[in-house]
Parts: structure tokens; sequence; C-alpha cells
């Protein structure tokens, strides 16, 4: 589990950011969190908190009942239990062909090297990049950077894995591979903790939430229930999926996500009777 216990962060004196932040991620079985809130409200600034990149300026973060220990040897433990892919792929980036990339943390942590080769050769295959193992990352496309970005992170292996922006500039089909990428982890035990405008694509992954405003939490809870108010959501610069928008105006039930909707045979004879 992730702790936060009263976190306050500031980049410059009397201009606080995250402001009295308590939390714990992955409490009640939680495997997917989502964290939302309007454009500058402190979302990336926690998630660089949380990988212990930035410290807080009082209050304290535990990862397994362990205080971060911020010296070298302890960020480096805890790149091994919480990975971060950031919202820029660039600034993941740092060797410039895609294998050597994806194996740069491995060779930091002194994997021997034929791990490494089997490590990265799997990785790459299960998010359908083989074919650029040996590709220059300049040349690549926004979507295939963060592909890869997202690559040198899952070779790790950590518990936990953030994804600040995953679908930012992603196509259709981009964003359904994500989708399928995240189920993918949960299926082999890992936690994802996740921030997106794209809310539809946060409904539908995610199953625990934080709305974050100004730096504070105003609201957390299951996904079933964070989404119900819709005025408390404008206010706070957010909307309803569109799930939730059918459930409350068309009075249909709460579908957890699309596939579900098409699949109900009940509604599917309702409508059949309309016609
Ligand atoms: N390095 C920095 N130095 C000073 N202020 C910063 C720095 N990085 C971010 N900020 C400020 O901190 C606030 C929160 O920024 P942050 O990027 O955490 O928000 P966010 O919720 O992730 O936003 P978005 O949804 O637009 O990505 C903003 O006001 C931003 O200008």
């Amino acid at each position: 589990m992730i702790e936060l216990e009263h976190v306050d962060f500031s980049y410059e004196k009397n201009h606080p950011i995250l402001k009295d932040i308590s939390a714990k991620f992955g409490e009640n079985g939680s495997k997917v969190v989502g964290i939302i809130g309007p454009n500058g409200t402190g979302k990336s600034t926690l998630f660089l908190n949380l990988v212990g990149i930035l410290k807080p300026t009082s209050g304290k973060i535990l990862v397994d009942n362990q205080p971060i220990n911020y010296s070298k040897k302890g960020l480096n433990q805890l790149r091994q239990k919480v990975g971060i892919v950031f919202q820029n792929s660039d600034q993941q980036i740092f060797y410039s062909i895609v294998k050597d990339d994806v194996a740069f943390a491995l060779h930091n942590l002194d994997v021997p090297k034929d791990e490494i080769k089997q490590r990265v050769n799997t990785i790459l295959r299960e998010l359908d990049i083989s074919h650029l193992k040996d590709r220059p990352i300049q040349y690549l496309s926004g979507g295939q950077k963060k592909r890869v970005a997202i690559a040198g992170i899952l070779v790790l292996n950590s518990e936990w894995l953030l994804l600040d922006e995953p679908t930012a500039g992603l196509d259709p089909d981009g964003k359904r591979r994500m989708v399928e990428l995240i189920k993918h982890l949960i299926d082999r035990g890992q936690k994802v903790i996740l921030s997106s405008h794209d809310i539809d694509f946060m409904y539908e992954v995610c199953d625990y939430f934080y709305i974050l405003q100004a730096g504070h939490i105003v609201k957390s809870g299951q996904k079933e229930t964070v989404f119900d108010d819709e005025k408390a959501l404008l206010k706070n610069k957010l909307d309803q999926p569109w799930l939730v928008k059918i459930h409350q105006k068309l009075h249909l039930p709460l579908y957890a996500n699309e596939a579900e909707l098409f699949a109900d045979k009940t509604l599917q004879a309702k409508l059949a009777k309309l016609e």
C-alpha cells in the first residue's frame, strides 16, 4: 500500500501546490486508482512525490509501511516497487536505440546480461513493439515513444505503476491497447495509479477515484459513487462519464463499461419491442 500522511508540497515558498493530502492507495483491494482534477491542480506534482523525485515540504509518504528513504540507494529500491511513466515520454528516454533504452534501468540494477535480453524481448513482444527494437527513438511517433517509455518501466516488474496522462496523443486504437494493457497488468498482479482528463477512459479502467482540486482531495470513493453528483463535478471543472449520464438521465442500469452495456440482453429485448 502507498500511504500519504498530511502531505504538503510547494515548489516555491508560500505557494503550496499540494495541501494536507492524506490517502491510502491500494486500501480496500483497489487495483486501479484514478486521480482526476482540472489542469494545474497538482496531479503530476503528486505523482512526482510518490516516486521520490520530489519530497513533501511536510507530512510523509509510506510505501509498504516504510517511509520513503530519499538516499540514492533508498530511491533505487523504491523504483523497483513504484514505477512512473511521465506525461511527456521524451522526459524518460535515455538511450537513442529502443532496446538499449528499455534495458537501461535493468543495467543500473546489475541484472545479468542474458536475463536483460530475455526480459526486454518479452516486454517488447507484450507491447507489440518488437519490430521497433533496433530503431532510433527520435524517429518514432508520439504513440510509439509512449509505448517504449512504458516498456522501460514495465520491464522492472514493479508492484505499482504510475501513469500520468497515458492516453494523451494516442489514436483510438492506441487508447484501446492502453485499456487492454492496464487489464493485463492487473491480471498479473500489478497495481496502477492513473491520471487523465479522458473521463470515459478513466471510468472504464479505474475502480477507485480521488478528485483533486487546487491541491486538496475534495472527494474520493468507488467508481459507482464518486460520479453521482453532476453539479459537484461541474463545480470542480469535471464531467460525468457517458455511462453515468445515461444511467441518471435515461434510467438505464449503471454499466461498468461499454461492453457490459452492449451485452445486456434485457435491454436488447426491451429495445426490440419498441421497433
Ligand atoms: N517545476 C515547477 N516549478 C514551479 N511550479 C511548478 C513546477 N511544476 C509545476 N508547477 C506548478 O504546479 C501546479 C500544479 O502543476 P501540475 O503539473 O502538478 O498539475 P496537473 O494537475 O498535473 O496539471 P495538468 O492536468 O495540466 O497536467 C501548477 O500551477 C504548475 O504551474
